[in-house]
């Protein structure tokens, strides 16, 4: 048998941490050698013989966990959200002088919703309308979303490829916040609810006619198959990697 892969879950003790630690003890190549909550010394992981890291913690927390990871020759595989582009930049220079080491940072860890985000933004070309709505349980601490962000960077970049203009909008006055969020010119909404865990429908208009393109995850479990692949793909793909779809063959 090939050696198990040793993996340390950052946020352990967290909603998602705690359905990570379960994911990585039952599969047969995986070894949980450390699961660290706030306040457990990263020192911990270099004891415990960790060669990946799962960070799922919370923004201010993880830019210097993964730092830590790849300065100590360890890969990478981050749900936290957070990482803006003056983030990436900094990794992707952290990178370059550590040329061996991967870090997978997913948005999103649902095979469904990376899909999703993909076809929406191939959708986007041929309609003249698009908008997000993002719906995610109370909890969050943070709007919008990671996964609102980056579909709506995808159906930005898709449509300027495609010379599409900007999405039609006659709104001259409006209370702050009525129209959402602009990401690269694309509107997105946040909706908070209690009983919600994390959903998005983009909504594609022309005339006479509209596509919803929409994403439920009913229970973090969704997140696992895409967090266990993030870990056994990671050492493969040294260097930064956005989006799960980096390691997927969607065709599109
Ligand atoms: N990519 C994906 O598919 C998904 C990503 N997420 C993202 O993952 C992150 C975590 O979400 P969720 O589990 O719901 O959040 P939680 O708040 O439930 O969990 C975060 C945990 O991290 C702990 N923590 C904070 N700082 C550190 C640290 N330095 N080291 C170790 N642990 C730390 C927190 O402790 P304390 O409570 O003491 O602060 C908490 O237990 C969020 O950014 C969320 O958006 C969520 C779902 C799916
Ligand atoms: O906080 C959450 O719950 C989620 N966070 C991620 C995000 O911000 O996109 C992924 C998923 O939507 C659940």
């Amino acid at each position: 048998m090939t050696e198990q892969l040793a993996v340390a879950v950052l946020g352990a003790h967290g909603r998602m941490g705690i359905e990570a630690v379960k994911a990585v003890e039952a599969a047969a190549d995986m070894k949980l050698v450390a699961a660290l909550g706030r306040g457990d010394s990263l020192q911990a992981l270099l004891d415990a013989g960790a060669k990946y890291v799962v960070d799922l913690t919370v923004p201010d927390s993880t830019e210097a966990n993964v730092r830590f990871a790849v300065e100590n020759g360890m890969h990478a595989v981050v749900g936290t959200t957070g990482w803006d582009s003056e983030r990436l930049g900094a990794l992707r220079k952290l990178l370059a002088a550590n040329p061996a080491a991967g870090v997978l940072i997913a948005p999103n860890f649902a095979l469904g919703s990376v899909l999703a985000s993909a076809f929406a933004a191939t959708a986007s070309k041929y309609f003249e309308s698009v908008e997000i709505v993002e719906l995610h349980h109370p909890n969050k601490v943070d709007a919008p979303s990671g996964t609102a962000v980056r579909t709506a960077q995808l159906i930005a970049a898709a449509r300027a490829e495609a010379g599409v203009p900007a999405s039609p909008d006659a709104t001259d006055t409006e209370l702050e916040g009525a129209r959402g969020c602009d990401v690269d010119g694309v509107r997105v909404h946040s909706v908070r609810l209690r009983g919600l865990v994390a959903h998005q429908e983009v909504l594609l208009g022309g005339p006479g006619e509209q596509l919803t393109i929409r994403h439920d995850s009913f229970d973090r479990a969704s997140f696992m198959p895409g967090v266990l692949l993030g870990l056994r793909k990671v050492a493969s793909h040294p260097g930064l990697t956005v989006g799960l779809d980096g390691y997927l063959d969607l065709g599109l």
